[in-house]
C-alpha cells in the first residue's frame, strides 16, 4: 500500500511539560509541520514554553482540536529557583534571585521576570480553556514524579489510552543522584539516569524571599487547584 493511502489518525498528544518552561518557541503553525500518525500511533511533542505562549492554545486547537494535553506541573516557588539555577548555569554573574525576584530589593514580585511568570498557573490555563475542554488535560504532578514516579506515569498511559507497561519494576531510587532512575534504558541492559541538567543542586535562597514568593503565589495556587479539581500540596 503506497504510503500516502496509510489512513491517518489526528495528533494523539501533546505534551506540555512545565517543569522549567522556556520562552521564545514559535507554536506549531500547521499539520504539515507534524510526521504523519499512523494507526496505533501516538505523536508526542514536548515543548515547555507552549503551555505560556499566548498563541498556541488556538494554534494547536486549529491543528486538532482532539490533542490531549499533558501539563507537568511542580510547586511555581522550587520551579522558579529552578529555572533560577539553570539560567545561573549558562550565565555566571548573574544577579541574585532576590534581586530579580522583586522590584526594588523587597518591593513587589516580580511578575515580568519570567521565572515567576510562568509559575502563575491558573492564567495560563485559563487561556487554554477558551479552546480545550478540561478532559482533554492530564496535569502530573512534578514532585509526584520524583515520589512516584510509576504511579504519575501510570496516570500518562491511562490518559493516552496506553496498557499499563511502564511500572514500579522499572524504576529504582538512585542515592548517588537523589532522584528516581530507570533501571535499563530502552534497548540496553545498563541502568539509566536523566543527564546533570535534571535535578541538580538549587542555589540557597533566604527563607525570607521564599516566604515572600509562598505568600504571593497561594491564591494562584488555590485557584489553579479549583479549575484541575486537584490539590497539588504546595501550601
Ligand atoms: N528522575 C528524575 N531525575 C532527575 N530529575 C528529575 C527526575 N524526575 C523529575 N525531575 C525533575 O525534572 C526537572 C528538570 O526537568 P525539566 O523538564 O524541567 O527540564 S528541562 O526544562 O527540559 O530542562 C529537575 O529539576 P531540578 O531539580 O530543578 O533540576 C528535577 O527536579
Amino acid at each position: 500500500m503506497p504510503a500516502d493511502s496509510v489512513p491517518v489518525r489526528p495528533f494523539g498528544a501533546f505534551i506540555l511539560c512545565l517543569d522549567r518552561a522556556h520562552t521564545g518557541a514559535t507554536p506549531l503553525a500547521s499539520e504539515s509541520l507534524m510526521p504523519r500518525t499512523l494507526e496505533g500511533q501516538i505523536t508526542m511533542e514536548k515543548t515547555p514554553s507552549y503551555f505560556v505562549t499566548r498563541e498556541a492554545p488556538r494554534r494547536i486547537h486549529r491543528m486538532s482540536p482532539d490533542t490531549k494535553l499533558i501539563v507537568v506541573v511542580r510547586d511555581p516557588v522550587t520551579r522558579a529557583i529552578s529555572d533560577y539555577a539553570q539560567t545561573l548555569s549558562k550565565t555566571p554573574g548573574l544577579p541574585s534571585f532576590r534581586a530579580l525576584a522583586f522590584r526594588r530589593g523587597l518591593g513587589p514580585v516580580d511578575t515580568a521576570w519570567s521565572a515567576v511568570r510562568i509559575g502563575l498557573y491558573a492564567q495560563h490555563l485559563a487561556r487554554w480553556l477558551r479552546y480545550f475542554p478540561l478532559s482533554r488535560f492530564l496535569f502530573v504532578s512534578g514532585e509526584r514524579l520524583v515520589s512516584d514516579p510509576a504511579g504519575e506515569v501510570g496516570r500518562v498511559q491511562d490518559f493516552l489510552g496506553l496498557k499499563r507497561v511502564v511500572t514500579d519494576k522499572h524504576f529504582y531510587f538512585n542515592a548517588t543522584k537523589g532522584f528516581p532512575c530507570l533501571k535499563k534504558a530502552q534497548g540496553g541492559s545498563r541502568p539509566r539516569c536523566l543527564g546533570k541538567s535534571k535535578g541538580r543542586p538549587h542555589p540557597r535562597v533566604p527563607e525570607a524571599v521564599v516566604q515572600r514568593l509562598r505568600d504571593f503565589y497561594r491564591p494562584f495556587n488555590h485557584r489553579f487547584y479549583q479549575m484541575t479539581g486537584q490539590d497539588f500540596g504546595w501550601d
